[in-house]
């Protein structure tokens, strides 16, 4: 009965694991075009698909409020993600995107949004081949809606209008183990603001450890250390672009994005994304950047808080500074701006600095999965070169 879905779907299944007589590459392969079913699946009678516009000020607002109240929250929930709406804008409309990839469903009667489902089309090299992909995200069904076996509708759906693109396979994460992850990551957080953690129930104090050790313990100096620090500028596009090409080229699984995507994806944008890069001041080449994103939660059950502030690493590239260097000062930036938490998955080369950070490790694991496509083994987080929203 477990996984009864994704027992029909075309993804590396358990039965299979440690079966290394499988080919890699992709499970199924393309249908013609005209042979992809061409209407929407069936929905229950009370509801319409509909597409939903992330330009339209409205409709973003509808997926946004869905989000809030009804998307991914931690195993205690006492945290529900809240995205805002410039930052789903972001996350849905990058270069190349598809409308009809944000998909929606409303109550007919009331033309209430219940349900979403994203896609956005992602070049994604894995070991030599670059494969085009749909990175699909947000998927969230509204709290009355749930067990009504809604979401492989919503999975289904999403995917037969990327077939309709001509593309075969995809990329996701999931908190939950589902058939079969490409690799599973740890979370960590750096702590920022003990005293607010601890006031929400976000850390806990060790036993030895009285709040204002944890303050001392966490405290950051109040500049950033690299010389030539500085955030990154639309002229820094090509050069940003080399290094993470560059860098990038070393993991397994990675995205190969072009500059126009590296406008969009790294460009600075006010609570949505933060970039900064080291320029020699002798040469005034790039030799390093990092970036995080911004990504609230609400908090549950709090009188004092409604808002847990934290930042998420994203990519990054060094060539000269010592990671650990550089994400120190990632971190002193991250509590300039006021963040409360610094987070981070064991992907890419983050180990090499997370427990001399000071990182914490989270009680979770993030599972990334890849659609029709298989890899044998699994790969070890540090093969891989992909950071989602
Ligand atoms: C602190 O508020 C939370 C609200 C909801 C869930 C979680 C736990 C959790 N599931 N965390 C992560 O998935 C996570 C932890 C570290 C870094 N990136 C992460 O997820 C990213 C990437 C996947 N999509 C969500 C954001 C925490």
């Amino acid at each position: 009965q477990q996984h009864k879905f994704w027992e029909t779907q075309p993804v590396g299944q358990f039965k299979d694991f440690g079966n290394s007589s499988l080919p890699e590459g992709p499970i199924e392969q393309p249908t013609p075009l005209s042979e992809v079913k061409q209407e929407p699946y069936n929905l229950p009678s009370l509801y319409e698909w509909t597409t939903c516009d992330m330009g339209s000020d409205e409709v973003c607002h509808e997926v946004y409020v869905l989000l809030t109240n009804n998307y991914v929250e931690d195993d205690d929930n006492m945290f529900r993600f809240n995205y805002s709406k410039e930052f789903l804008q972001w996350a849905l409309r990058s270069p190349g995107y598809f409308s009809s990839w944000h998909v929606g469903v409303r109550v007919k009667a009331s033309k209430k949004l219940v349900a979403f489902i994203s896609g956005i089309p992602v070049n994604m090299r894995v070991r030599d081949q670059v494969v085009k992909m749909a990175e699909v995200n947000f998927l969230c069904v509204h709290k009355k809606l749930r067990s009504k076996r809604l979401a492989p509708v919503m999975i289904k759906e999403v995917t037969r209008r990327i077939h309709l693109e001509n593309i075969w396979q995809a990329a996701y994460t999931a908190g939950v183990l589902l058939p079969t992850p490409l690799t599973t990551s740890q979370y960590w957080h750096r702590t920022l603001n003990p005293k607010k953690l601890i006031d929400v129930g976000f850390s806990k104090l060790g036993d030895r450890m009285t709040m204002s050790r944890a303050i001392k313990l966490y405290k950051l100096p109040t500049s950033t250390s690299t010389p030539g620090l500085r955030k990154m500028e639309l002229r820094d596009v090509p050069a940003v672009a080399e290094l993470l090409k560059n860098y990038l080229s070393r993991f397994i699984v990675a995205p190969e994005l072009n500059n126009e995507e590296i406008e969009h994806w790294l460009l600075p944008r006010e609570n949505v994304i933060d970039s900064y890069l080291v320029e020699s001041q002798v040469t005034h080449e790039i030799t390093e950047f990092f970036s995080f994103y911004t990504l609230p939660s609400s908090i549950l059950h709090n009188q004092e808080h409604s808002t847990l502030k934290a930042a998420y690493n994203f990519y990054y590239a060094s060539t000269n500074t010592p990671l650990h260097q550089l994400m120190n000062d990632a971190l002193i930036i991250a509590k300039q701006k006021d963040f409360d938490v610094f987070n981070a998955l064991d992907v890419m080369d983050n180990a090499t600095f997370l427990k001399d950070l000071k990182f914490g490790q989270g009680d979770g694991q993030l599972y990334y999965y890849l659609y029709n496509y298989r890899l044998n083994p699994a790969l070890k987080p540090s093969e891989l070169g992909l950071v989602l929203l």
